[in-house]
């Protein structure tokens, strides 16, 4: 294991998953929206995200940016990051079958929205966050810079502490006693856990 192919690693696993969420971008915007909670603050919320996942490891990779909080590369700590970024895709795909066309960007109830409770939503109710906390994990394994490697910690971790509650306030609103019946019976992230 060496830098480079740890940064090769992680730009092809973050390919790999913005191009299985393609298919689901274009058919949400052919599904018409019937409640939205996507304001302002939705809006901040991604961008911060995309901005710790996505904007600050690819400046990184291309330039080296920040150098000043560069440190050693650790070989094993790369190849754990790898098989984390691995769980974290298998995990997304998952969380992309089972929603299927209920699948939204941002805080949205679509029209004839079903609420999912099989597949991987069977184990937890907020299983993309965990595949996204996952990657968060592999990125801070994979790139050694205190600021590329833990931003997605950072921005990840923001959207979902300002957002996971509002989601499910929407949900509640949108699906009722057995959205309040499924939270009682699963976790957040992880089963039985948190
Ligand atoms: C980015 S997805 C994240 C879904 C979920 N929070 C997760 O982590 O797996 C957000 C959208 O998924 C939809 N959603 C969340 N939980 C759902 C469920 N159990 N069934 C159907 N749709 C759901 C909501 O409409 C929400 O706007």
């Amino acid at each position: 294991m060496t830098p480079t192919i740890a940064k090769t690693a992680f730009v092809l696993l973050a390919v790999g998953w913005w191009v299985m969420r393609i298919p689901h971008v274009r058919r949400s915007r052919r599904t018409p929206v019937a409640r939205s909670a996507r304001g302002w603050r939705e809006i901040t919320l991604l961008t911060i995200s995309t901005t710790g996942l996505g904007i600050i490891p690819f400046l990184y990779i291309a330039t080296g940016f920040p150098k000043v909080a560069a440190y050693p590369f650790q070989p094993v700590q790369a190849s754990i990051g790898i098989a984390v970024a691995i769980a974290a895709l298998v995990m997304f795909r998952l969380t992309h079958k089972a929603l299927g066309r209920n699948w939204s960007v941002s805080l949205e109830v679509r029209e004839n929205h079903k609420l999912v409770t099989d597949g991987i939503y069977r184990y937890v109710r907020h299983p993309m966050y965990t595949a996204f906390w996952l990657w968060a994990v592999a990125q801070a394994l994979l790139l050694p810079n205190f600021v590329a490697g833990f931003s997605g910690i950072v921005g990840f971790g923001t959207l979902y502490l300002f957002r996971v509650a509002q989601e499910e306030r929407l949900m509640i609103e949108a699906f009722g006693e057995p959205y309040r019946t499924y939270m009682a019976r699963t976790s957040r992230l992880i089963p039985w856990l948190i």
